[in-house]
């Protein structure tokens, strides 16, 4: 286990008027395609939620629109209080972990974690906290290795411990179990459950509820670009 001193403290107001995220009758259309119809959702802080969905259902867009990388094309959404069309507030508050890991290529493994921790204006000692990072998923022997040089389960324990670094009040993880052994699902269970212990809010797009349930226990579903409650379902 890592000293949990050598993480950044999260930064969870400490009593909240309102969901952590929330969505109002949204609607996105991309080219032709309408991929969201009227989709509805409350989020308490602290929420953990697996999405699940046939692929093409449509996890990933809703991921990004929450995190303000797309408009939403009709209806409403909020993140910890601040509407979607604020991006910079909604980006301050919430983490996407992108399939890929969204990783900067052409930097290392620890530059890609000082760097994120500088766009969130961190201080205190970045360096304890990024080699803490790196030796919590196993990475401290390739911290001075190229982002692309990296395997893909490598890339997915880096974006797994920037997530984990960072420790937004909302972190959504779009599939987060793909490429990993059993040891790194394991870890994926782990970090994410310690965000979520610390008060954050999760939201896991996964094609392995079984796995996903551990962290994030309420289920919800996308299909035919509604999110319905799929509390009882158990296939992804
Ligand atoms: N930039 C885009 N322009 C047009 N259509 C897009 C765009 N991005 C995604 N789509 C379409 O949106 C739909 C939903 O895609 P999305 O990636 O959100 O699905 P998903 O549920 O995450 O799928 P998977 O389980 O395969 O990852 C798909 O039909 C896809 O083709």
């Amino acid at each position: 286990m890592t000293d949990p001193a050598q993480r950044p403290a999260a930064q969870h107001p400490p009593a909240l008027q309102h969901p952590a995220l929330q969505l109002r009758d949204v609607w996105l259309r991309l080219g032709r395609e309408v991929i969201l119809r009227g989709v509805n959702v409350d989020m308490a802080a602290g929420d953990g939620v697996t999405l699940l969905g046939e692929n093409g259902a449509g996890k990933t867009t809703l991921l990004r629109l929450l995190a303000s990388g797309l408009r939403p094309t009709r209806g409403e959404g909020r993140v910890m209080g601040f509407d979607l069309r604020d991006s910079r507030s909604v980006r301050d508050h919430i983490h996407l972990m992108p399939v890929d890991g969204g990783l900067y290529p052409d930097l290392t493994c620890e530059e890609n974690l000082a760097f994120a921790l500088r766009m969130h204006a961190h201080t205190g000692d970045a360096d304890r906290a990024v080699a803490g990072a790196l030796r919590r998923v196993g990475l401290e022997h390739a911290a001075g290795r190229r982002a692309r040089f990296l395997s893909a389960g490598m890339r997915k324990r880096l974006a797994l411990s920037r997530a984990w670094l960072l420790a937004r009040p909302v972190t959504l993880v779009d599939e987060p179990f793909a490429n990993l052994d059993d040891a790194g699902r394991a870890l994926v269970q782990e970090l994410l459950g310690e965000l979520r212990a610390g008060g954050g809010t999760l939201v896991v797009a996964a094609h392995e509820p079984e796995l996903a349930r551990a962290v994030a226990p309420r289920a919800l579903r996308l299909a035919g670009g509604q999110l319905l409650d799929a509390a009882q379902t158990v296939n992804a």
